[in-house]
C-alpha cells in the first residue's frame, strides 16, 4: 500500500504540530499579487498592497538574483510584520527556492519560525511528483513544533515539469496541507522543449488555419490557446482532491488585453485565482475573477427559480435543471464572497 490509512492521513506529522485541516478555509483568492521582498521600495509599499490584492507574496525564488536571496528572506519576514494579515482578510504567502536549491532549507526554516503565524501558504517551485511535498510536509511540521504554532500552513505547488504534469493528480492528493496548484508556464514550456520564449499567453505561430477557398483566396485562420490542456487537466486534478487551481503569470506586462483573455479562459475553466506581477495586473484579475453581475443575476433567478434544487424551470427560454441550479450555485456563492470585500459590486450584484 503507497497510501496512508485514511485515519492517519489527518494526523499531525510531528508531535506538537497542529492538526492538519479536514476543510480549506474559505477565502477569496482572485489574485496572488508577487512581490520581490529584497527591494526597500516595492516592500515599502507592501501595506497598500494588502488593501489593493487578495494574497500578497513574498517572492524568493525565480526573478530574485543569487546574490540578493538572503536579503529577500529577510525582507519577507519583515512583510510578515508588516501588516495585520489575518485582520485585513488578506492573504500572506511566500514562494520559496526548490527542494533542490541551496536556500531552500533556510527560506523554510526562517519563514516558519519568524513568520510562522502570519504565512498562510508557502508556493512550493517544480513540484515533481507527490515525494517533494511528502518531504516539505514533514519538514514544516518539525518547524511548526519548534514555533508552537497552532495554524497549520498550507502549500501551493507550480506545476512547471512534464513530470509533475504526468502526476498532478498524485500531487494535490500528497498531503492535507495541499491549498492548490498554479501554472508555471515558463518553466514548463522549457521543460517539454517547447519552442517558445514568453511567460504564458499564445503564440502567433500556435493557429488552425480554415481549409483552402475555392477561389483561392486568403484563409482564414486564427490562434488557438497552447494552455488549454493543461490548465484544464490542472482544474480537474485540483478539483478531485478538493483544492483550487490557479492560472499563473502573464510575462507581457504591457499586453492588458491578452492577459485579461487568458486570465479569463482560465476563470471560466475553473480556476480561482491568477497571478498579479505588476500592480496594473491586480485591477485585471480583480474584473476578471469576480464574476460579471449580468451572470450573478441570471445565476440567482435560476435558484430562485427552483428553491430546493430539483426539477425543471424555463428561464429566458433555456432549460434549468439540478445541474444548472449546481452551477449557479458555483457563481452565486462567488458573489457573496466577493461582496464581503468589495461593496461596489456587492452594490452591482445586489441592483435590479
Ligand atoms: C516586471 C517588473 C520587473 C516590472 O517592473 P518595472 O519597475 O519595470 O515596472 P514599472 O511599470 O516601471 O513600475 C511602476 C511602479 O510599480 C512598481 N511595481 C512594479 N512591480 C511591482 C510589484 N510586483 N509590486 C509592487 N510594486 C511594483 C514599481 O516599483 C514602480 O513604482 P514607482 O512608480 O513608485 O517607481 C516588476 O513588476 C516585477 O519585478 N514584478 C515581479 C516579477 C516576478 O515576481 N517574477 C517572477 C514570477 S513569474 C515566474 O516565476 C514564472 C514561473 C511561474 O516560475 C514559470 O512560469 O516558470
Ligand atoms: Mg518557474
Amino acid at each position: 500500500m503507497s497510501q496512508k490509512t485514511p485515519r492517519n492521513f489527518f494526523k499531525p506529522l510531528a508531535i506538537g504540530a497542529p492538526d492538519p485541516m479536514r476543510e480549506l478555509p474559505i477565502r477569496l483568492e482572485r489574485m496572488i499579487h508577487f512581490v520581490p521582498p529584497h527591494l526597500d521600495k516595492v516592500r515599502a509599499k507592501v501595506p497598500q498592497m494588502a488593501t489593493q490584492a487578495d494574497v500578497v507574496l513574498a517572492n524568493l525564488e525565480d526573478a530574485i538574483p543569487a546574490d540578493a536571496k538572503d536579503a529577500a528572506r529577510d525582507g519577507a519576514i519583515e512583510m510578515g510584520k508588516m501588516v495585520d494579515w489575518q485582520g485585513k482578510g488578506t492573504g500572506f504567502w511566500s514562494r520559496v527556492n526548490p527542494l533542490n536549491s541551496p536556500w531552500f532549507q533556510e527560506d523554510v526554516s526562517r519563514l516558519v519560525l519568524e513568520a510562522g503565524e502570519q504565512l498562510d501558504v508557502i508556493m512550493l517551485p517544480k513540484v515533481e511528483g507527490p515525494w517533494d511535498i511528502h518531504f516539505a510536509d514533514q519538514y514544516v511540521a518539525q518547524l511548526e513544533a519548534k514555533a508552537g504554532l497552532k495554524r497549520p500552513i498550507l502549500f501551493h505547488a507550480i506545476l512547471e515539469t512534464a513530470q509533475g504534469m504526468a502526476l498532478v493528480e498524485e500531487i494535490a492528493l500528497a498531503s492535507p496541507r495541499m491549498q492548490g496548484i498554479s501554472l508555471g508556464p515558463a518553466d514548463l514550456a522549457a521543460d517539454r522543449k517547447m519552442k517558445t520564449t514568453r511567460v504564458g499567453g499564445g503564440h502567433p505561430y500556435y493557429r488552425v488555419v480554415d481549409d483552402p477557398n475555392e477561389d483561392g483566396s486568403k484563409r482564414e485562420s486564427a490562434q488557438q490557446d497552447p494552455w488549454h490542456y493543461t490548465i484544464a487537466r490542472m482544474v480537474d486534478a485540483c478539483r478531485m482532491a478538493g483544492i483550487n487551481a490557479f492560472y499563473g503569470p502573464f510575462g507581457d506586462i504591457a499586453d492588458s488585453e491578452a492577459c485579461e483573455q487568458q486570465f479569463r479562459n482560465a476563470f471560466l475553466l475553473g480556476c480561482s485565482g491568477t497571478w498579479s506581477l505588476h500592480p496594473s495586473q491586480i485591477e485585471i484579475a480583480k474584473r476578471v475573477f469576480s464574476p460579471a453581475p449580468d451572470e450573478v443575476k441570471f445565476a440567482r433567478r435560476i435558484l430562485e427559480a427552483m428553491p430546493d434544487g430539483t426539477g425543471v424551470a424555463m428561464l429566458d427560454g433555456k432549460m434549468q435543471d439540478d445541474a444548472t441550479w449546481k452551477q449557479a450555485k458555483v457563481i452565486s456563492d462567488l458573489a457573496d464572497l466577493v461582496s464581503e470585500k468589495d461593496p461596489e459590486l456587492a452594490k452591482a450584484y445586489a441592483a435590479d
